[in-house]
């Protein structure tokens, strides 16, 4: 994980004690030095805050993730504690959108693969016939998860001239629908139809392994998914087969069910095209999510804070 710019901070009032990492994400060693004292910390998505932790807190009142995804906190806990908690999804959904887009672009094109294969001491084929690849013009993309990510996604995609349809809890308006030419359909419609699938949800127990082999067997073979929202929302091992079976064409992933690690088989295969969960790694990104936090922090102890409360 990035450091996390210190700047954003600077305006924070000393009026109250807040735990902010300075480099990466606190140890939990580091969170437990302080965490009796405070009466906020920075949490970082990705790095779990445990409920033994915020047992130990005494003045603790605000837990202000790092981060639009919280399944790293176990916020009805936090909840029945007392504890607000509280995500920063505005700074985030344009560059992980950016980066779906990127990875969808990487896996019907083979962009990876291309790559690798030039730089490789064999080098590339050439000939008309050779390198065929997918074009996305013309194509459905499926978007399971039509919040913000999810319409900035869709916004990029009907510029590539893709038709969209999604699939979501709640309907959206006729205008946000009418705005990205989506229809709302079925899982199963969903998984049917579309040439990818992009993976957009926040991870619940909802979500927790929503696609799995039967969904992979359910997608065109043709098809390729995209996930740049947490690895668990797919059954790992069952996309690998998936892949491997060419029941699906490919992968573009930013997101693993044990982040660092990445399986093997997935390093191995040229039909999946990885990055390291950096889907809000960008410096500006990062700068806008320091200062977006120290806001909350601000308003939350004005009593003004109105949005982004997640529990
Ligand atoms: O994964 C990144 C985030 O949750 O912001």
């Amino acid at each position: 994980m990035a450091q996390i710019p210190s700047d954003g901070f600077d305006s924070l009032s000393d009026q109250f004690q807040v735990i902010i990492p300075k480099g990466d994400a606190m140890s939990e060693k580091e969170i437990e030095e302080h965490i009796e004292t405070v009466d906020a910390i920075v949490s970082v998505f990705g790095h779990a805050l445990s409920n033994q932790l915020i047992d130990r807190a005494k003045k603790l009142k605000l837990i202000a993730n790092f981060g639009v995804g919280y399944d790293n906190i176990d916020i009805d806990y936090a909840r029945k504690k007392g504890i607000t908690v509280t995500n920063t999804p505005d700074p985030v959904t344009e560059p992980t959108a950016e980066l779906a887009m990127g990875l969808m672009v990487a896996a019907a094109r083979q962009i990876g693969k291309m790559n690798n294969q030039l730089r490789s001491p064999e080098g590339v084929q050439t000939g008309v016939m050779k390198n065929l690849s997918t074009t996305l013009y013309g194509k459905t993309l499926g978007i399971i998860g039509m919040g913000a990510i999810g319409q900035a996604l869709a916004r990029r995609a009907l510029a590539f001239g893709m038709h969209i349809v999604y699939h979501n809890r709640k309907q959206l308006s006729p205008d946000i629908e009418e705005e990205y030419q989506a229809t709302k359909v079925s899982l199963e419609v969903l998984l049917k139809s579309a040439d990818v699938v992009s993976l957009n949800t926040p991870l619940t127990p909802e979500t927790h392994h929503l696609m799995g082999a039967a969904q992979f067997k359910a997608m065109k073979n043709t098809a390729i998914v995209i996930n740049t929202a947490r690895g668990s929302v797919i059954n790992e091992p069952e996309l690998i087969a998936a892949l491997k079976n060419k029941e699906i064409a490919g992968a573009g992933l930013d997101v693993y069910e044990n982040e660092p690690h990445i399986p093997k088989e997935l390093l191995a295969m040229d039909n999946a095209v990885l990055t390291p969960h950096v889907g809000t790694a960008t410096q500006e990104t990062r700068e806008e999510m320091s200062r977006f936090i120290s806001d909350i922090i601000d308003q939350f102890f004005l009593g003004t804070l109105k949005k982004y409360i997640v529990n």
